[in-house]
């Protein structure tokens, strides 16, 4: 056996010499073929799950330090929200998730509390007489009146509609006359009022209906008569009906006899339209609307029986002034300290409770007053000493409450906020949308602005709030319920869009889709991702099919971290460097410059889970000069999907005066345009692939996109499937974000922006086609409009224009 073992290597080496060209062969082959094998197995794995990231989710470790963690929260019970809870300790509970269900949106009518306009209707009395007037030449319009006739009839005497409502009377505007009817409202029993429903077509060519509306036209002119001899009616509303294959458009003609009807019997009523002039397209969709607007008249005449006028705030409308020219600027129609040109002064009665509060105003302050505390680097608190009461963020009685609720907003429970911007009352009015169509496809009028959190840790220099909005470091105030704050602006948002219905110019259509939120905009004034409970309340949205666009500013790494993922996330880059963000952003957190990058790394981690957005904001002298190379760092650090950039919004207020702020260092388009050429061309020098994707003149906004991931057979798709967004979020289909999974095997974990990827972006929304949608109405204000009709400016490019009208 040993001379065996012996013998053995010299064995070995004998049949290594004599077969070792085989045994290499088979070596090399055995290889080749595992290799193949895996290689196989890869491609089919590509091959199966076929939208495989281009990158790799490879996740930067991002250091959360503590200090940056959230505290503890408390958090008011929804049931106590409602009483005077600020100095209470006992309604102050700690709780971790929403007690109460989220409620499902409805466009529901919210129940006003007191009538506006005091109709001269004694609801416990009084009858509602309804006069349907028509004309028609061709008999579609009187069709519609007569079918309208009937269904009302049988509303009117059901049980569903208050007994208040008589039958209506029927008349062909044709044969009545016209003294009888509209010049004073016609006789009747004392306690019977009337309401006016108006159904007419449109003819471009000489008819009946010209003599009728040159006799409104002269009734109101008409010195002898009182301008507004039809104000003892209820209310009123107009329909039209019209052709588009003919008149595609409002500006071509459209229903313009409707429209003008509408606005002639406005202003004989003195502002009593009840409900939104409706239009319908005999071709498409005449019945569908006119259902709508039956629906909204019923709705409007129920509001009358009960007792509750017009409805709230604007009583009815057709203001004497009523044309074009009430369309207000957007600084001005959203800050009325702008329409004066005058700083508001908080009411003098208005208590002040929290130096936080007064903004700014502690800056000044030299005596009793401290400065603003940085709570990163508080030292410890003795240990006995008892922790201060939470108090309310924006408590009723602040000045803040009284300066932001008289700039229009609504506060809800004690920290947050809603606002109607300037974009959907235009789109209620057919005059465009926000920036935010042209380049993602949201429909302003169907858009929510609000905030969970008035407050924020910066004072940027052109916020035109840092004057009054509250400021700190930490959440420290007493919580509100997230399904009481989604309740609450939601109601809110309903309850301002209702205030509009008798604004001129409002059309039904879009008013009856206005009472339906698809998306929420959380970016109105504050820090959202402060609001502890954030990702509840973003869950209540989706939940509820309403997108969210969330907007933060880059202060908060642990939150932005926790997030959920939303449909498109924003951090705010005010500026390149560390000296200009301090300049502009005055942020409150000395580290500021670490939680800024801290959140740019986890932009970077979150890219294929969610669109990501760098929003910039350039202001002359403080944040454009030779930035462009800083701001294309921040871009490689970050890589977000989109940089949206716009130019600052002069809003003109002495807050902005003391921040040094003026109307030169608004850019004008041309230098935003410049500016974005610029750094366009530097990302892509650094092989970025990022390129112009979209532009919104009139906002002084311009897009650039990743162009391997936001383009679609060579052209720009910077829209977004909000339906297929809303399904992955559901389940509904399949995301393809593929990660590897703790048990080391790569699978899908959700979706990724790519999956909901939505049209291509219009050709009109292109750079270098304006971005103002042909098909809504431009109005400029007197004075506002381009000064030089080049071509390039009268559709829609705003030529040396300053942006002093974009939120
Ligand atoms: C000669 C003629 C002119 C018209 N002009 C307009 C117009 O300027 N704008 C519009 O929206 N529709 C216009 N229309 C479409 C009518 O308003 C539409 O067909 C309507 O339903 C007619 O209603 P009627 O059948 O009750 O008369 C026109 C139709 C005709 C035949
Ligand atoms: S995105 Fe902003 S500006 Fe545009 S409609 Fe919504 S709230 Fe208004």
């Amino acid at each position: 056996m040993a001379l065996l073992l012996g013998q053995l290597p010299t064995e070995l080496l004998l049949i290594w010499h004599t077969h070792r060209i085989p045994i290499l062969l088979s070596a090399v082959s055995l290889a080749a073929v595992l290799r193949l094998t895996v290689y196989l197995r890869s491609r089919r794995e590509r091959i199966s799950i076929t939208l495989v990231p281009s990158s790799p989710i490879e996740k930067i470790a991002v250091e959360l330090k503590p200090e940056w963690l959230p505290e503890n929260t408390t958090f008011v019970p929804s049931a106590l929200n409602t009483d005077n809870h600020a100095d209470s300790p006992v309604a102050v509970a700690r709780i971790t998730k929403a007690k109460r269900a989220p409620k499902t949106v409805k466009g529901k009518k919210v129940q006003s509390k007191r009538p506006t306009t005091a109709p001269d209707f004694d609801h416990t009395t009084d009858k509602i007489q309804p006069l349907i007037f028509f004309q028609s030449l061709s008999g579609t319009t009187e069709r519609y009146a007569s079918l309208f006739a009937k269904t009302f009839t049988a509303w009117s005497s059901s049980d569903i509609s208050p007994g208040s409502i008589l039958e209506p009377q029927t008349h062909d505007l044709s044969y009545i006359e016209y003294d009888d009817y509209f010049i004073n409202p016609p006789k009747a029993e004392p306690n019977v009022k009337h309401f006016y429903l108006i159904l007419v077509p449109t003819y471009n060519i000489d008819t009946v209906l010209d003599t009728f509306l040159e006799n409104l036209r002269e009734t109101h002119n008409d010195f002898r008569i009182d301008t507004a001899p039809l104000s003892a009616l209820l209310g009123y509303s107009v329909f039209g009906f019209g052709d588009k294959e003919g008149w595609p458009s409002e500006e071509e003609g459209f229903c313009s006899q409707a429209r003008d009807m509408d606005k002639w019997i406005a202003r004989l009523t003195g502002r009593k339209r009840a409900y939104p002039l409706g239009m319908g397209d005999v071709k498409d969709d005449a019945e569908a609307r006119f259902e709508e607007w039956r629906l909204g008249v019923q709705e409007a005449l129920v509001e009358i029986a009960e007792g509750r006028g017009l409805g709230e705030g604007v009583p009815g409308s057709g203001d004497p002034a009523e044309s074009d020219e009430e369309d207000i600027d957007v600084a001005e129609d959203s800050d009325p300290e702008l329409a004066t040109g005058k700083p508001r002064k908080a009411k003098s009665s208005a208590r002040v409770d929290d130096v936080e509060e007064l903004g700014s105003m502690v800056e000044t302050s030299t005596t009793d007053m401290p400065d603003p505390i940085d709570f990163t680097t508080y030292k410890a608190k003795p240990a006995l000493a008892p922790a201060p009461a939470p108090k309310e963020m924006v408590p009723v009685t602040s000045p803040t409450y009284a300066a932001l609720t008289k700039q229009g907003y609504s506060i809800i429970g004690s920290h947050s906020g809603v606002k109607i911007c300037r974009w959907t009352k235009s789109a209620l009015r057919g005059r465009g949308s926000c920036y935010k169509y042209s380049f993602y496809g949201i429909h302003s009028h169907l858009c929510m602005e609000a905030t969970p959190s008035l407050s924020c840790s910066n004072k940027c220099v052109f916020c035109w709030r840092h004057g009054t909005n509250p400021v700190g470091t930490t959440w420290r105030w007493i919580t509100d319920a997230p399904d009481v704050i989604f309740d609450g602006i939601t109601e809110a948002h309903y309850k301002k869009i209702k205030m509009l219905k008798g604004v001129p110019g409002v059309r039904a259509e879009r008013f009856a889709e206005a009472m339906r939120i698809r998306h929420c905009a959380l970016s109105l004034v504050g820090e959202p991702i402060f609001y502890p409970h954030i990702n509840e309340l973003l869950e209540m949205m989706h939940k509820n099919r309403i997108s969210t666009f969330l907007v933060c500013n880059a202060q908060h790494p642990a939150q932005l971290a926790a997030l959920v993922p939303v449909t498109q996330l924003y951090v705010s880059i005010d500026a390149s460097n560390k000296e200009s963000l301090r300049k502009i952003d005055r942020p409150l957190h000395r580290d500021f410059w670490e939680r800024f990058c801290a959140c740019l790394d986890i932009l970077r981690n979150r890219r294929y889970e969610q669109r990501t957005v760098f929003r910039l904001t350039l202001v002359k002298g403080f944040n454009m000069a030779e930035e462009v190379k800083g701001y294309a760092d921040l871009v490689e650090r970050a890589l977000p999907g989109f940089v949206e950039v716009k130019g600052v919004t002069y809003c003109g207020t002495s807050a902005a005066g003391t921040a040094g702020l003026t109307m030169q260092n608004v850019p004008f388009y041309e230098e935003v345009a410049e500016f974005v050429t610029a750094l366009e061309k530097e990302l892509s020098a650094r092989g970025l692939t990022y390129g112009i994707g979209a532009e919104h003149a009139h906002s002084c906004c311009i897009l650039l996109a990743d162009s391997t991931r936001f383009q679609r057979d060579g052209k720009w798709a910077t829209r977004i499937d909000f339906e297929r967004f809303f399904d992955l979020y559901e389940g509904k289909a399949q995301g393809t974000r593929m990660e590897v999974r703790d048990d080391g095997v790569a699978g899908v974990v959700g979706w990724r922006p790519e999956d909901y990827v939505g049209e291509e972006t219009p050709e009109w929304a292109l750079w270098g086609n304006g971005g103002f949608d042909p098909r809504d109405q431009r109005v400029w204000r007197k004075g506002k409009g381009p000064k030089v009709t080049s071509d390039k400016e009268s559709e829609g490019g705003l030529g040396a224009k300053k942006a002093v009208l974009e939120i």
